[in-house]
């Protein structure tokens, strides 16, 4: 700005050179007229008479035009030197205005410097507002941290206290561990000791336990190895049978008792009575439990390795399945899932002395005398036909019959349902077929103690035979009277091979039934048999149940060869 005001002022004092300049110009005219006046002593007569020249004065006119001449190369040499004052001046305030151009860009690009620093400061005052604004909240955080360590100090101070006292405690303790480690050591050697004990009271345990087999079966040959229980269904709607007595005190004796009208008129009406004794007898009261528990000594000798059957004789509708299978429920579940439960139960037990055991279950039913799967699947169309078979080691075994590897009683419990299923089926196509034909239940057991090199095997047969009503009775025809032949033709035969294997024959008519030949190793010398009859106490029922009490009590009456286990 100041150099602009200088140049400014310059520029003025040029411009009032120049009107200077132009300023002679009227004075020029003055001198021009005052060179035009006419000089004394050169024609200034003529001048001077009228102002003009008289055409003669030759010399005063050109001293006159001389005297223009000079003045006019005086003015001209005037204007020269204006002129060049101006140009000079006009150079001169060129140049300044470069110089002022220049000066004025200087002052641009310092302008331009002056905003560019201008917004970096207000950047910087933007991160210096920022950063105050962290710094307020740092040193906040800076408080609540100061507030921290200081109860971190105080903690630290209490833990230190605490790592004292803790430290004397572990000197105590180790102190403690040097005497409990000597002690250890002395324990260790005890210890020792005691193992070799446990060795041996294993063996003792393991002898025990072979004792207790052969007790347990000498106990069960001195209950026989046939042994007979029989049972009363409730009537059906309740009461009490008039001709079924059962002794409140006596729970093996059983009276059929009935009234006969006396032939001879006034005397009354007499009594007959048939007095049977079995190894027990369920009056209709007994619970599935009790009846169980009378046979679990049984399922016992089965895993000992002997073959145990137990199957259940009477007319139809005495209560045979309801006592083999029993209902849904805990309460009135029958024989064979209890014995599934018993046999899995006590095998667990047994694995505490290292033995193993498996388990193949079958389900057969016989019909008509041919054999039927159970446990069967596939197609009906497909159904494939069945033989017995003996292998050259006496184990029956039949074609084509779903053996199924059980490992729990769940599994079993599946295939007695698959059972059902199968004989349901059956039943819709030919009309209660259950109450006429036999079901055979099948378990092999096969144990091993590997630690003694002990195996065992047996087969556990549980079975719901055909209802036991006589022919001639039903007055049965066609299909009917079949079936009936070949239930009491079966059960005709079973009680024959009881009655031989009791008289150790020497020919047991096991071939001449289904039945027998399925069961031929559950019969017999190697085995321990059960059989319930069932006994309906409906007075319509009588003659039946006199025919099974007296067929029963033939059974009972048997006693078979002495059982072995089938043991290597
Ligand atoms: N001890 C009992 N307690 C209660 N109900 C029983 C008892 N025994 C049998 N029943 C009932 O009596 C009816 C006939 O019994 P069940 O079907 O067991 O006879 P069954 O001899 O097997 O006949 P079938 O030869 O036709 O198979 C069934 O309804 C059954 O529930």
């Amino acid at each position: 700005m100041g150099a602009a005001t200088v140049a400014g002022v310059s520029f003025q004092r040029v411009l009032r050179q120049n009107v200077a300049a132009v300023a002679p110009k009227g004075r020029a005219k003055q001198l021009a007229a005052s060179s035009t006046a006419p000089k004394p002593g050169v024609g200034g007569a003529a001048a001077a008479v009228g102002g003009r020249r008289p055409g003669w004065d030759m010399r005063g006119k050109v001293s006159d035009m001389q005297a223009k001449l000079q003045s006019y190369q005086s003015r001209v040499k005037t204007a020269h030197q204006d002129n060049e004052e101006l140009r000079s001046s006009v150079a001169s305030i060129q140049m300044r205005e470069e110089e002022m151009g220049k000066e004025l860009e200087t002052q641009r690009i310092q302008i331009r410097a002056y905003q560019k620093e201008l917004q970096e400061l207000s950047m910087v005052r933007k991160a210096l507002d920022k950063t105050v604004s962290e710094r307020t909240a740092l040193q906040t955080e800076l408080t609540i941290v100061q507030r921290e360590l200081t109860n971190l100090q105080d903690k630290h101070k209490v833990m230190e206290t605490l790592r004292d006292s803790q430290e004397l405690q572990l000197q105590t303790l180790k102190m403690k561990l040097g005497v409990q480690e000597s002690s250890v050591e002395r324990l260790q050697a005890s210890l020792q000791q005691r193992e070799q004990e446990v060795l041996l009271l294993q063996d003792e345990c393991h002898a025990g336990e072979m004792e207790r087999r052969q007790l347990h079966n000498t106990i069960q040959e001195l209950k026989g190895n046939i042994r007979v229980f029989c049972r009363v269904r409730p009537l059906v709607g309740g009461g009490s049978s008039d001709h079924i007595q059962l002794s409140p005190t006596d729970n093996k004796a059983l009276v059929l008792a009935k009234s006969e009208e006396s032939h001879v008129g006034r005397t009354g009406d007499t009594q007959k009575t048939y007095n049977f004794s079995f190894d027990r007898v369920f009056g209709p009261s007994a619970s599935q439990q009790e009846v169980f528990e009378e046979i679990s000594l049984l399922v016992q000798s089965a895993l000992d390795g002997y073959n145990v059957c137990c199957f259940a004789y009477g007319q139809t509708g005495s209560g045979k399945t309801f006592t083999m299978e029993g209902g849904d429920s805990h309460q009135t579940m029958g024989v064979i899932p209890r014995t599934v439960q018993q046999v899995f139960l006590a095998a667990q037990k047994l694995t505490d002395q290292g033995w193993k055991f498996s388990f193949t279950a079958s389900f057969v039913e016989i019909y008509n005398e041919s054999l039927r799967d159970l446990l069967y699947t596939g197609k009906a169309s497909k159904r494939p036909e069945h033989e017995i078979r003996k292998s050259t080691n006496n184990e029956i075994t039949v074609t084509n019959l779903t053996y199924q590897k059980v490992t729990t009683e769940d599994q079993v419990q599946n295939l007695i349902a698959i059972a059902n299923q199968n004989r349901s089926t059956a039943q819709t196509n030919l009309n209660d077929r259950s109450s006429r034909s036999h079901s055979v239940f099948q378990l092999d057991i096969e144990g091993e103690n590997v630690g003694r090199d002990v195996r065992c095997k047996s087969t556990l047969c549980l079975v719901d035979l055909a209802g036991s009503e006589r022919v001639l009775k039903s007055q049965a025809q066609g299909e009917r009277f079949k079936e009936m032949t070949a239930i009491n033709c079966s059960l005709s035969n079973l009680g024959l091979v009881i009655t031989a294997l009791a008289n150790k024959e020497s020919y047991i008519p096991y071939r001449n039934s289904k039945l027998t030949y399925l069961l031929q190793s559950c019969l017999g010398g190697n085995s321990k048999t059960l059989m319930f009859v069932n006994v309906a106490p409906e007075p319509d029922s009588f003659g039946e149940s006199l025919n099974s009490l007296r067929f029963a009590s033939k059974v009972n009456d048997c006693v078979i060869g002495t059982a072995s286990a089938n043991k290597k």
